[in-house]
């Protein structure tokens, strides 16, 4: 998928909502577990309920990846679902990849090929030739952890060099000299809000994918004061504050209804900007 079209879709849905997808056999409802992929039932209807709110859905790979063979077939099918039914939304491989050259050339093909995932997150700590292979496929985008959103997050992404440089901003500013840099996303925690300014002077074009509203407590109107720009330019991602929000039989309607109030968040914070210009 290009920019062009997950700008439109987020201009027509009022949304920048991502779903996550972070699957896990032991809180999803018991009735489930009797269907013959619990991973992928639990899953499309997640993902049936909450389409219309949703521009973009963030399976977390290592939801799927504990489960083995079953688990990757899940997550294959999972997303051959979302681009078979709901074609117009991006998909994110939450797998935090990144090796030498040769290696993430391998995790590029599976991810955006065998996989047909429109984007994938990266680790950059292995630099330049890690992730230039991802970057090397074209419509597809490479998510970066720039400054992300765990409390340990803060042990080595703000160490500060002899030029005052925080690690996070030495990441994003030499990232721009790699080839391809116009695929790049960055990952930026909801839980860093007194970030997002500093952040958008380095890279005020690029999308940021964040996490952490819901349940690591971030607020969404903390990002959004310093983290849109002219296209939007945010994916605020919320997993177990939407799918866990119930474990019984009516789990698919609780989800439908916490997406659709984010969603409504996100449309006033829209009309309120647009009412500013
Ligand atoms: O900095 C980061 C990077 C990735 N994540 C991932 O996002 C989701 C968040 O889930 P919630 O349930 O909404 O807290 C999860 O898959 C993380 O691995 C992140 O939280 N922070």
């Amino acid at each position: 998928m290009n920019k062009a079209k997950l700008v439109k879709q987020i201009q027509k849905k009022k949304s920048f909502l991502c779903v996550g997808l972070d699957v896990d056999l032991e809180k999803i409802p018991v009735h489930l577990l009797s269907a013959e992929d619990p991973l992928f039932e639990f899953s499309k209807q997640i993902i049936d309920s909450t389409h219309h709110t949703a521009v973009a859905y963030k399976p977390n790979t290592a939801f799927f990846e504990a489960y083995g063979i079953k688990g990757w077939q899940a997550l294959e099918k999972v997303n051959r679902y979302i681009k078979e039914y709901y074609p117009e939304i991006f998909t994110i491989a939450d797998a935090k990849r990144g090796d030498i050259g040769n290696t993430s050339t391998r995790y590029a093909k599976a991810f955006f090929e065998d996989l047909n995932f429109d984007s994938v997150t990266v680790a950059p700590y292995m630099g330049r030739d890690s992730v230039e292979p991802f970057l090397a496929f074209e419509d597809k985008f490479t998510i970066m952890l720039a400054l992300t959103s765990n409390p340990g997050g803060l042990d080595f992404q703000t160490f500060v060099d002899e030029n005052g440089l925080n690690l996070y901003e030495k990441v994003l500013q030499t990232s721009l000299t790699w080839k391809n840099a116009e695929r790049l996303m960055y990952v930026v925690g909801a839980t860093r809000p007194e970030y997002f300014q500093k952040i958008r002077k380095i890279v005020p074009d690029h999308f940021l994918l964040v996490p952490g509203v819901g349940a690591q407590g971030g607020s969404l109107e903390e990002v959004c004061k310093y983290g849109l720009n002219k296209e939007i330019g945010l994916l605020v991602n919320s997993s177990r504050g939407i799918i866990y929000a119930s474990n019984n039989k009516d789990f698919a309607k609780i989800a439908r209804e916490k997406a659709e109030e984010l969603q409504q968040q996100m449309a006033e914070i829209l009309s309120v900007r647009d009412s500013q210009k």
